[in-house]
């Protein structure tokens, strides 16, 4: 009974277990100065513009990605029920482009003026290269989720109890900070952890290396944002 009780454990969630394990790094991308300078209104707007255009940029870039990842659920998923949720994330991603370029119009950014930075550039180069059919679709799908819980997790803290937000800014964390949003990332981590139960050692490395990997992009990305590349 014991024995069988660890299992479970162990089942429960290989994410649980990374989470435990990269605390640090985690609240590094998820806990960000830029994010709490949101959070108690101190951010200074030239940076946050910059983070808009530059992430208008990634969100482009981001949209081919997710729809390989659908292609590799259609391949590779043994549960159909994973293409709704991904096609779900593809259909979000037309609202999300109209909303930066609205976004931008408002703030007075020339969206077809914006020059991709370099950090921009190869976290663009890292959804590329998870593009390729060689990477498995667990793989893809971790990496899909990290991306979104770091929004997630980010935004969220931006609008929770005691927040300074600035009313201008409120909109932006709503997008990733809302509860649906939140929901919607349960379904990805769901698909996440129930395929890394299933997949081989050489798998799960592989998939934890790409969650370490996207982490250290998402802290890079709001790096460049603040002006320190
Ligand atoms: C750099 C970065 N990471 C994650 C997201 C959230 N996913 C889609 O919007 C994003 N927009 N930008």
């Amino acid at each position: 009974m014991e024995q069988k009780l660890k299992e479970e454990e162990k089942k429960v969630g290989v994410i649980e277990t990374w989470l435990r394990k990269h605390t640090l790094l985690f609240k590094g991308a998820t806990r960000h100065p830029f994010i709490l300078s949101i959070r108690d209104g101190s951010i200074d707007i030239t940076s946050f513009k910059s983070w808009l255009a530059q992430d208008y940029l990634f969100v482009r870039a981001f949209v081919p990605f997710v729809a390989s990842v659908l292609i590799k659920a259609w391949k590779e998923s043994d549960e159909s029920g994973d293409m709704e949720v991904i096609l779900g994330g593809v259909a979000s991603l037309e609202d999300e482009i109209s909303w930066f370029k609205r976004e931008a119009s408002k703030w007075g950014i020339s969206l077809s003026e914006v020059v991709p930075q370099q950090t921009n550039k190869k976290y663009c180069g890292l959804l590329e290269s998870l593009m390729s059919p060689d990477v498995e679709y667990t793989v893809a799908i971790t990496a899909f989720w990290v991306i979104e819980v770091v929004y997630q997790e980010s935004f969220a803290h931006c609008i929770g109890e005691g927040s300074k937000t600035p009313q201008e800014l409120k909109e932006t964390c709503e997008r990733w900070g809302s509860e649906a949003f939140a929901k919607y990332c349960q379904s990805l981590q769901n698909i996440v952890n129930r395929r890394l139960q299933k997949a081989s050692d050489e798998e799960l490395k592989k998939a934890e290396h790409t969650f370490l990997n996207v982490l250290e992009y998402e802290v890079d990305f709001w790096n460049m944002s603040r002006g320190n590349v």
